[in-house]
């Protein structure tokens, strides 16, 4: 497939609704730096707010992210016994935070708590079925898995549904599956997203944006490939370009 390089040959209709799609992990040490990110990058309406950031300086970002109108996906990935997630879900619901993870190896208790803290929130709950650093091998070989990827990432985000979870992270490669297995009204988030020729780093399961939303995911998670990019703003319309 040959991609579009020329910016103006794109329908602004088109990239904007891409656009829409593309959540940038601010995956940096300070708020100096997160805010500075996101002022050179205007067009990003969704940022993520990642465990660095904020155990750093979270408070501070986040109520610069909603001074500036954005969209937040609080990627804290809690993970622990029911009564502690479920209040830690709590008091993050007072930050009006649009997502919120949790693992769903926590199980279903733990979901379903965490699920009844945020019921009457703005902030609707994820839960990360895999991480997708995560190859085969490594959960067959490591983690004593007995199931196939495909089929262990279905059972996890099933699970989530049935505690009452209405979305999940998942990478790329799964999306499809899940897309059929569950309807177009749960959210898929799909980090593990790389343009053509970007470093694959610390990732297993990877495709690209276009083949990410191809596959049904709702909202796909682009941090280091452009945050780490010496030109973002460069890297971002590149990926916006790369969509269409
Ligand atoms: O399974 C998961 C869940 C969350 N993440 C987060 O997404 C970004 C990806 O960043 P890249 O630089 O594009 O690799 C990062 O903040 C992770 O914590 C994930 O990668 N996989």
């Amino acid at each position: 497939m040959k991609i579009n390089l020329n910016p103006e040959a794109i329908p602004t209709k088109i990239s904007t609704k891409i656009s829409t799609k593309i959540i940038v992990a601010l995956d940096v040490p300070s708020a100096a730096e997160a805010i500075n990110l996101c002022d050179r990058l205007p067009e990003v309406d969704f940022w993520k707010i990642g465990l660095e950031l904020f155990i750093a300086d979270g408070v501070t970002v986040l109520r610069e992210l909603k001074t500036r109108n954005k969209r937040i996906f609080l990627d804290l990935k809690l993970h622990d016994i029911p009564n502690t997630v479920a209040s830690a879900c709590r008091v993050a619901t007072k930050y009006g935070a649009d997502f919120l993870t949790i693992h769903a190896a926590g199980g279903r208790a733990m979901m379903q708590a965490a699920q009844a803290e945020v019921q009457d929130s703005s902030t609707q709950l994820l839960a990360v079925s895999l991480l997708t650093s995560i190859s085969a091998t490594a959960l067959a070989d490591d983690l004593k898995v007995g199931l196939e990827i495909p089929e262990y990432v279905s059972q996890m985000v099933l699970l989530a549904r049935s505690s009452g979870l209405q979305g999940a992270v998942c990478s790329p490669h799964e999306a499809a599956k899940l897309r059929s297995l569950l309807g177009d009204d749960f959210c898929l988030v799909t980090p593990g997203v790389r343009p053509s020729g970007a470093a694959i780093g610390d990732q297993s399961r990877v495709m690209t944006p276009r083949q990410a939303i191809a596959a049904g995911a709702n909202y796909l998670v682009i941090g280091r490939p452009i945050t780490a990019a010496v030109d973002p703003i460069a890297a971002w319309e590149q990926i916006c370009q790369e969509c269409v």
